[in-house]
């Protein structure tokens, strides 16, 4: 689903990533770990082409990084940004676009079933025609989500989608991501620490100074929490039984 190596990442005149190898395969859900400043933002924003790499290569999907890529198999959720945009918009409206791209610029048919299944998904299928304006930062980190998850992904890629999330959102988006990876939903997860998704996380990749430094079984979970782990750092890779529908073209992200 994702594999990087060697990646170098250059910022202004800071190296900020110094040969990150890091390989997610199907079905997997990995925790990207570190300190503030390691380099996680960094690395999924390389990962999915919008910091250019100085070094190394990735492939999505088996495909180099590039307009190759199926796109829109591929759900990215930046690091927390506002819902709004500034013009008056509803969360439909809001999530209706992340099924837009440059080579399709008009909604597809079934763009509002799609739309409020995404919603529903992150349990804000009632407040679909409301103005993003009066949703809490965590609900529109929802809208967010649901924007990614309307193009019915297999592979998420999602930086941080919890901080600073109200305790609702952050129990809402870990049954939607429960359920998703029940159905074989692939998941890279930027996290400062497992929380609800701890049951979830297969194997953490801790990231210190731009390299890493741990890749394995994820940290220990709290007493009476089940996490489920893999102990090598190069899992095999496992059979999805997913039912979602296969997407029909490929966009870039966003
Ligand atoms: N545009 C930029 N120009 C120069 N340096 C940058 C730029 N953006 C980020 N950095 C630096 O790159 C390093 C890694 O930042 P990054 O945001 O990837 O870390 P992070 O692990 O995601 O941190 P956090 O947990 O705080 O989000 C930091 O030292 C940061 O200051």
């Amino acid at each position: 689903m994702i594999s990087a190596r060697g990646v170098c990442v250059r910022l202004g005149a800071s190296d900020i990533l110094h040969g990150v190898d890091l390989t997610v395969t199907d079905g997997e859900v990995v925790a990207l770990l570190g300190a503030n400043g390691s380099g996680k933002s960094t690395l999924v924003r390389s990962l999915v082409g919008v910091l250019p790499l100085a070094a190394g290569s990735v492939e999505l999907l088996g495909s180099p990084l590039g307009p190759s890529v199926d796109w829109e198999r591929v759900g990215y959720v930046p690091q927390r940004v506002s819902a709004q945009s500034g013009v008056p918009s509803t969360a439909r409206e809001v999530v209706s676009s992340g099924l837009l791209h440059g080579r399709r610029l008009r909604l597809p048919r079934g763009w509002r079933t799609r739309t409020d299944e995404a919603l529903e998904l992150v349990g804000l299928r009632d407040r679909a025609q409301d103005s993003t304006s009066e949703l809490s930062g965590g609900q529109q980190q929802r809208v967010l989500i649901a924007r990614a998850l309307v193009r019915r992904p297999d592979v998420m890629i999602l930086d941080e989608p919890v901080a600073g999330v109200d305790q609702p959102s952050q129990e809402a988006f870990a049954a939607t991501m429960r359920r998703l990876v029940s159905q074989g939903l692939t998941v890279l997860v930027v996290l400062h620490e497992l929380g609800e998704l701890a049951p979830l996380v297969t194997r953490a990749v801790v990231l210190r100074h731009g390299q890493v430094v741990h890749d394995g079984a994820p940290p220990a979970a709290s007493p009476g929490t089940t996490t489920r782990r893999t102990s090598t750092s190069t899992p095999t890779t496992t059979t999805r039984a997913t039912t979602r529908a296969p997407p029909s073209t490929s966009p870039t992200p966003g």
